[in-house]
């Protein structure tokens, strides 16, 4: 089984909070989203392996550590996903995108696709799915399925909220994920939203209600 990350440190904490708050404008939303996922980024990036290199400070000779060059690739879900790139990518400037497109059906929850355009390496690269929201988990395990089903390697999942039926359906589907999340929420409601959540968040990213 994957592992299971809750990234709870107490700047992630807060910032979610005002991510939560209704009060909260799409300008300060999208700040915070992207702040979130830059300190996210921080714990998703602990397992890099690093390797040795000899520099000169103005003192003397030493051997420093620098990440020993694997590849990485991020994997937003369209459109919320989205929101959380760049601050990843400000940890991790060197990792190329690729972007897979899916809407949750408001009818049956179920997941579909409308696009998928991946870096040309991308099969060579280690895959971080990005989306805020992990709700019955019918997107991210879709999104996964289709990486696998081109024969890439995705090993990471990082959600902003979920919920624990998403978790479960992720760890059901896809053991080998680890599920990096920022806040593990109590449940899903009727129409399959996250509670207490945050709301839709591709429309509060985007401004689209
Ligand atoms: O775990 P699930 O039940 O599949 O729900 C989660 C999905 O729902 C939201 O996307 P949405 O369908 O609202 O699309 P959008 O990002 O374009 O708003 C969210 O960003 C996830 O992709
Ligand atoms: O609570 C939820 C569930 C799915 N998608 C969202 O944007 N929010
Ligand atoms: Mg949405």
């Amino acid at each position: 089984m994957g592992t299971l990350v809750i990234c709870d440190h107490p700047l992630i904490q807060h910032k979610i909070t005002f991510i939560r708050d209704k009060m909260t404008n799409t300008k300060q939303f999208r700040e915070l989203v992207d702040e979130v996922a830059m300190l996210m980024a921080y714990e998703i990036t602990r397992d890099l392996p690093l390797s040795p290199v000899r520099i000169e400070t103005p003192v003397t000779v030493t051997e420093g550590k620098v990440i020993a060059g694997r590849m990485i690739g991020l994997i937003p879900i369209l459109r919320a996903g989205l929101g959380m790139v760049d601050g990843v990518l400000k940890i991790i400037p060197s990792a190329k995108v690729g972007h897979i497109g899916l809407y949750r059906d408001h009818e049956t929850l179920q997941p579909v696709e409308y696009y998928c355009s991946l870096p040309s390496d991308v099969a060579e690269r280690e895959l971080i799915v990005i989306d805020p929201m992990l709700a019955t988990g019918g997107s991210a395990n879709a999104a996964i399925d289709m990486l696998k089903a081109k024969g890439c390697r995705p090993t990471k999942l990082m959600c902003l909220i979920a919920a624990p039926e998403g978790v479960k359906a992720v760890q059901e589907k896809h053991p080998d994920i680890d599920i990096y999340l920022g806040a593990l929420d109590e449940k899903l409601n009727e129409h399959g939203y996250i509670v207490p959540g945050l709301g839709d968040a591709g429309d509060r990213l985007y401004g689209t209600k």
